[in-house]
């Protein structure tokens, strides 16, 4: 009989507002599925982020069925794991782990949730130069996405400067020399006066982080704007450069497609993303009322 319940659980710090476990739960019960997503947190159990392969090892044990893994884990979790998927060895970083016929398996749906979003909302952006804010965790998995995706060219900066330059050499490794660039946020002027289209992978625009994340006079209607932030859904920076006529993409569709590509890891079974993602807002609307 084919299996219809599962156990899937979260590692991370501070997840409480997560959207996952309603995501998740919600496809399954349109699904006719039992599935319960629980949160397993650091900081309520006093967790050391080097504890997610003893809290993997636990949770395979105790019949979870797979994990999402996020920050801090994501680039400790893989050296407990069995075998990656190709996303996730390029990257580094693994955020879905399946346990299956006695392995754990890491997968990356950070990478493929955000190339499935712009291709959704962005269909015909010009891809020639981008400019990416942002390389953190977030911001690797979207610069993979988007090279991945065909654009020529990546200038990434950071206000660690260190942090855009490891990413750009990790990238031209990847991806084949001269793809990628590193320069500082002091560059953005005549950088954006050349590019397609900025992605946004800072926390800037969080409620925590209010705010823009450049100066609003450097936008044009010549640039796209994808945002990786998603909570809110509306940011500073997608208001600014709607107002000047920029298209635009919000961290929604990222969210959404991360947590369907995760869903179908786990169960073989074919989400429906655009349900998933229709969910997103009136579930992070509830979520800013609690938080
Ligand atoms: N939509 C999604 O599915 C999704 C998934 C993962 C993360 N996120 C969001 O992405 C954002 C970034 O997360 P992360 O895990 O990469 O964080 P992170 O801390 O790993 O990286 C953030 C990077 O941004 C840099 N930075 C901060 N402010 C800056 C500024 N004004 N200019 C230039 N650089 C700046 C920091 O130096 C750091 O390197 C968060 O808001 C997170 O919620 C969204
Ligand atoms: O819902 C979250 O909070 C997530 O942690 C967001 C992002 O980190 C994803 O990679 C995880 O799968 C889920």
């Amino acid at each position: 009989m084919p299996q219809d319940s599962y156990l899937i659980g979260l590692i991370g710090s501070g997840i409480g507002p997560s959207l996952s476990p309603a995501l998740h739960e919600r496809e399954a019960d349109r699904q006719g599925l039992r599935y319960l997503y629980r949160l397993i947190d650091l900081d309520t159990l006093g967790a050391a982020p080097e504890a997610v392969g003893d809290l993997l090892r636990a949770a395979r044990d105790l019949g979870f069925d797979g994990l999402n893994i996020t920050h801090p884990c994501k680039q400790l979790v893989g050296e407990h794991l069995d075998a990656l998927a190709p996303q996730a060895e390029a990257l580094g970083a693994v955020n879905t782990v399946v346990f299956s016929d006695g392995r754990a398996i890491g997968h990356n749906t950070d990478v493929t949730g955000f190339a499935a979003s712009f291709a959704r909302g962005l269909p015909d952006a010009p891809l020639e130069r981008v400019v990416q804010l942002g390389a953190g965790g977030a911001g690797a998995a979207v610069a993979h996405a988007t090279l991945t995706l065909g654009a020529g060219h990546i200038t990434v900066t950071d206000a660690l400067p260190d942090r855009a330059a490891d990413l750009a050499a990790s990238l031209n490794r990847h991806f084949g020399a001269g793809r990628a660039a590193a320069a500082t946020p002091d560059r953005l002027a005549e950088l954006l006066a050349g590019a397609d289209g900025i992605v946004h992978a800072t926390p800037t625009g969080m409620a925590a982080h209010p705010g823009l994340p450049l100066p609003a006079g450097l936008l044009h209607p010549g640039l796209w704007v994808a945002e990786v932030v998603y909570r809110p859904l509306e940011t500073e920076l997608l208001r600014a450069a709607r107002a000047v006529g920029c298209a635009t993409l919000d961290g929604g569709g990222m969210a959404a497609f991360q947590a369907a590509d995760a869903f179908r890891l786990f169960t073989g079974r074919e989400p429906d993303a655009g349900r998933m993602l229709a969910d997103i807002a009136p579930l992070g609307d509830v979520m800013s009322v609690r938080d």
